[in-house]
């Protein structure tokens, strides 16, 4: 990317440097699409993050050797990059989950995006890992519902993040979870397919290095497999020095374990970590398996508002609709006439029938025995086998650890951050069996058939803007 002219600045002098209302103060983090900065807001004196993004590489920058500012050609690349930026935003601001960083505001200059996100004061899950080695599986539990929590968040609102790793985690000193970076996140639609290579390092989903169509959902779970993996096991599934060796190892997918990981924990990772992504794990069942439950009366919070189904369209809001921009929806008239048909669809009304019966069972059975929330890990299935494909745990493998190395944190990581945007690959794994628990009251069928959730990205970004509007309102309010 361009060099941001602000960076010219040595870091020391950075405290003097404004940005709208407000002040500079030190770097954060460095991305592939720009620097992060803390900053303070001059008046309210609350701390931000502000990613600061060159456009000169979008191709804002008049050429050098001309007369002066004259119309600069975009090519396709810096399009697809700048669309990046737009969508990152666009995605972030409808989000709100209390373990994904929320955008505040975005400005754009001429030569600058400034993205301006919730200030975590935290460290990156990589680096949590590399300073203690290998996580508790208690603490794993925690860091792993929180991320579960968010991602279910997500996929209810038809959003992938698809670029799920150790370094967009971030963890607060109370071993809170923030995941950040929907730079490459994307609406899905459950009916169609995605096509976009995503994802960095280690972490990618098999079906997104072999350039398959995709639907979405799916690739998050393989990624979460690979954080999931890393944060027990306190190395990443598959390592080498070099990304050929990388990919054969991967390519021969074969997955090893530790000896302290436990049955319940091997099976999950197993049922995640499954190169065939039609016989992956959802993330309903993952959420309910009984290694995620353990300790809990049931799956995570995905702290999804309450939310009606949208019954005719005459219960569609202008007000709403004129506000769900940067996604090329079309305009207010396309917006409205395209939810219109959604909502007079055959498969919509009948997923609202069955919503309402669904609805209407549950809390018949909550008003009798306990409702939906009665969720027993112990009334699982754990099909938990010593799986035959999965080696013992070899101290000579080439998968060193940590503590064992002349260089402690990054051996078990060896080329993580070294290359950018790169392939990575998977593992062959039994096909175990799926282990969703009858009475879970997460299941596939639901997640795929939501009038409330997951149904249409449209929709979702109607109820995400709505309940922004809503938030808003309520903020008034209250002042
Ligand atoms: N909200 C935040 N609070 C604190 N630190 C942050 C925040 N956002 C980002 N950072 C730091 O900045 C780093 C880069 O941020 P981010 O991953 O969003 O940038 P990027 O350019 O999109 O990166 P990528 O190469 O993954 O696309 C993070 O790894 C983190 O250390």
């Amino acid at each position: 990317m361009g060099e941001d002219p602000q960076d010219s600045t040595q870091a020391k002098h950075m405290t003097h440097l404004a940005v709208g209302d407000y002040t500079l103060i030190r770097n954060l983090g460095v991305g592939s699409s720009g620097k992060v900065k803390l900053a303070r807001h001059n008046t309210i004196g609350k701390e931000f993050a502000i990613k600061v993004i060159s456009r000169a590489q979008y191709g804002m920058t008049p050429p050098c050797n001309a007369g002066g500012p004259r119309p600069y050609k975009k090519n396709t690349k810096d399009l697809s990059a700048e669309a990046r930026v737009l969508r990152e935003a666009s995605i972030t601001k409808l989000l709100h989950h209390p373990n994904i960083c929320s955008l505040h505001e975005i400005f754009i200059h001429s030569n600058q995006y400034f993205l301006v996100f919730e200030y975590v004061n935290g460290v990156q899950m990589l680096d949590y890992i590399i300073s203690r080695g290998k996580v508790k599986e208690r603490t794993a539990r925690k860091f792993a519902r929180q991320i579960g929590s968010a991602l279910e968040y997500c996929h209810r609102n038809n959003v992938v993040h698809r670029n799920l790793c150790l370094e967009n985690i971030l963890v607060s000193e109370t071993t809170d979870i923030t995941i950040i970076d929907f730079g490459l996140s994307n609406l899905f639609d459950l009916s169609a397919c995605l096509d976009t290579y995503c994802a960095t390092h280690y972490f990618p989903a098999p079906e997104i290095l072999d350039g398959v169509p995709y639907t979405g959902p799916k690739v998050d779970v393989w990624s979460f497999g690979v954080v999931l993996y890393t944060i027990v096991c306190g190395r990443v599934p598959f390592d080498a020095e070099n990304l050929p060796l990388l990919h054969a190892k991967i390519k021969q997918g074969l997955l090893k374990y530790p000896v302290w990981i436990t049955k319940e924990c091997k099976h999950l990772l197993s049922r995640m970590l499954v190169t065939n992504s039609s016989t992956r794990a959802s993330l309903s069942e993952v959420l309910c398996h009984p290694w995620m439950v353990r300790g809990f009366s049931g799956p995570p919070d995905p702290h999804l508002g309450p939310r009606e189904p949208l019954r005719s369209p005459e219960v569609l809001d202008r007000g709403v609709i004129n506000n769900m921009k940067g996604f090329d929806f079309g305009t207010q008239e396309e917006i409205e006439r395209r939810l219109t048909g959604i909502l007079e669809s055959e498969s919509y009304l009948s997923v609202v029938e069955r919503w309402e019966d669904k609805n209407r069972t549950l809390s018949d059975d909550f008003d009798g025995v306990g409702g939906i929330d009665t969720f027993s890990p112990s009334r699982a299935s754990l099909a938990v086998s010593d799986d035959a494909t999965v080696v013992a745990e070899d101290e000579t493998n080439e998968n060193k650890r940590l503590s064992d190395s002349a260089n402690p944190g990054r051996s078990r990581f060896s080329i993580l951050r070294s290359f950018p945007l790169k392939f990575l690959s998977p593992v062959v794994q039994p096909p175990a069996e799926p282990c969703i628990p009858s009475s879970c009251r997460l299941d596939v069928e639901r997640e795929q058939a939501d009038p409330t959730g997951g149904f249409h990205p449209l929709l979702s970004v109607y109820y995400l803007t709505r309940e922004i509007l809503e938030r808003e309102r309520a903020a008034r309010l209250s002042k």
